[in-house]
């Protein structure tokens, strides 16, 4: 794997395929998206050998709760005469640059083309705001559709709906379970997903049939996703700034003493480039109420001890993939995901935090993913009304908030845990409606409430 170096780093050359940052860390971040048990967990795990975190729970009920992340790498031969798809390869994110190819009778050599994180989202209905979070840190997305049912299913649906909102152009569609059905069943299932995606971001989409339980075309979508997923322009220059999307406290055994000290924080990052020994903040901070009930916050300070991305250990870390970030943070405040929806980047440098926020709207011209939604008259999306309470999801925060007014496209929304947010950054808005929490709308804020963060943690 290739060495880094902060002495000879210039930010200006860095791309997401620089071979000393393609190495050590994904730089793409593809979504897995579709229907409870269409076998998105399933392609992810052909593709990178991870199991994408079903625990406890989840391996009992055999259905993803939380989002999942794996990291790949993607391989092509270099030999003229290695056919396509057979020239590509996806192996785990530890693996080597570079190996002989496994063709029998090629004399070629696999080089690493891409370095791929997988955002790996719940199906079920129950779990969409966890989607919508992974959705926000997406530049790419596969969607997995399983073969033995018809096209659309409910959330194949709303998962659609919601890379539309996040403006995802890029999607590949793979369509799963191929064993399971004959040619004709195969071919019926593919005009139906051509009629579905035809009005959608996307009609463009190329249809991959695969069996990801028995590694079957796998191949091809790794010849996909080099030749039709476009590499994402970064922002290597400016001051950096990561979302949160995991916090723990664990102690890594073995390792440095300071190491066990201090909580990890995981997440996504948006632009910019931490480093190891770079002072950090963590907006909001500590969340808490004073005397007169009002929610305040405290801003938490502190250094990188370590960076790494699944195994890897980095010097510096750039923008895609899962990066954890060690710290000196008080384990009990970054303990079981307390710090999941806040952002993290240079101390000083970090947005404005909110607790209310006017946001531009808009709101779709139905439910999408109920079973109930070719009956136009029952999923109908009412207006929203001065004191509801919807979900709000921006970035990898997911909260309530309660409508304060509504004026003509502009909604005034008071949040249940303050933010710290841009001013034109997008936001899902969903309601509860049945007893679950469903997708209405999207907006941008415009302007907001702040809340002056008091002493620093
Ligand atoms: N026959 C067959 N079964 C498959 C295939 N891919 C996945 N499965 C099975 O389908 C079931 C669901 O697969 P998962 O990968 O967990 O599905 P998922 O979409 O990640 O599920 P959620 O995350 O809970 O929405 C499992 O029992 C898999 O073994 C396939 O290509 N063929």
């Amino acid at each position: 794997m290739a060495k880094q170096s902060i002495a000879n780093l210039n930010l200006n050359l860095l791309t997401p395929l620089t071979p000393e940052i393609m190495s050590r860390q994904a730089t793409i971040n593809i979504g897995t998206i579709g229907h409870v048990a269409h076998g998105k967990s399933t392609v992810v795990k052909c593709l990178s050998g991870i199991d994408t975190g079903k625990f406890g729970r989840e391996k009992q009920q055999n259905r993803t709760i939380h989002l999942g992340y794996a990291n790949a790498k993607i391989f092509e031969c270099d030999n003229a005469e290695c056919p396509r798809p057979q020239r590509y390869r996806a192996t785990g994110s530890n693996a080597s640059d570079q190996f002989p190819c496994d063709r029998p009778g090629c004399v070629g050599q696999f080089h690493l083309l891409r370095h791929i994180s997988f955002v790996d989202c719940p199906g079920h209905e129950t779990f969409m705001a966890a989607m919508l979070n992974g959705a926000a840190i997406m530049d790419a997305a596969l969607m997995v559709i399983a073969a033995n049912e018809f096209c659309p299913q409910p959330q194949t649906y709303e998962h659609l709906a919601a890379v539309n909102i996040m403006n995802l152009k890029s999607i590949l569609i793979l369509q799963n379970k191929i064993d399971l059905v004959g040619q004709v069943k195969a071919e019926e299932q593919c005009e139906q997903i051509k009629s579905f995606i035809k009005d959608t971001n996307a009609k463009y989409a190329p249809i991959i049939p695969i069996s990801a339980q028995l590694n079957c075309n796998m191949d091809s979508v790794c010849d996909f996703i080099v030749r039709k997923i476009p590499i994402p322009i970064r922002d290597f220059t400016s001051k950096p700034k990561m979302t949160i999307i995991r916090s723990f406290d664990v102690n890594k055994p073995g390792t440095d003493a300071d190491d066990l000290k201090g909580g990890i924080a995981g997440g996504s990052i948006i632009q910019g480039v931490l480093k190891v020994n770079q002072t950090i903040e963590i907006r909001p901070g500590l969340i808490f109420k004073d005397n007169t009930g009002q929610l305040q916050c405290s801003p938490i300070k502190s250094k990188i001890i370590s960076l790494y991305a699944e195994k890897n250990t980095l010097e510096f870390a750039v923008p895609g993939g899962l990066i954890g970030v060690g710290t000196k943070i008080d384990p009990t405040l970054t303990r079981a995901d307390r710090l999941v929806g806040q952002v993290l980047g240079e101390a000083g440098s970090l947005s404005r935090i909110y607790i209310e926020i006017t946001a531009k709207y808009s709101l779709l011209k139905r439910v999408v993913g109920v079973q109930s939604d070719s009956s136009n008259r029952s999923t109908k999306i009412n207006k929203l009304s001065e004191n509801e309470v919807l979900l709000i999801n921006i970035g990898s925060l997911s909260t309530g908030g309660r409508v304060l007014r509504v004026k003509s496209d502009l909604v005034k929304i008071q949040l249940t845990k303050p933010v710290c947010a841009d001013i034109n950054e997008k936001l899902a808005l969903s309601r509860r409606i049945d007893g679950h929490s469903r997708l209405i709308g999207w907006g941008e804020i415009q302007t907001g409430k702040e809340i002056e963060p008091q002493m620093d943690m």
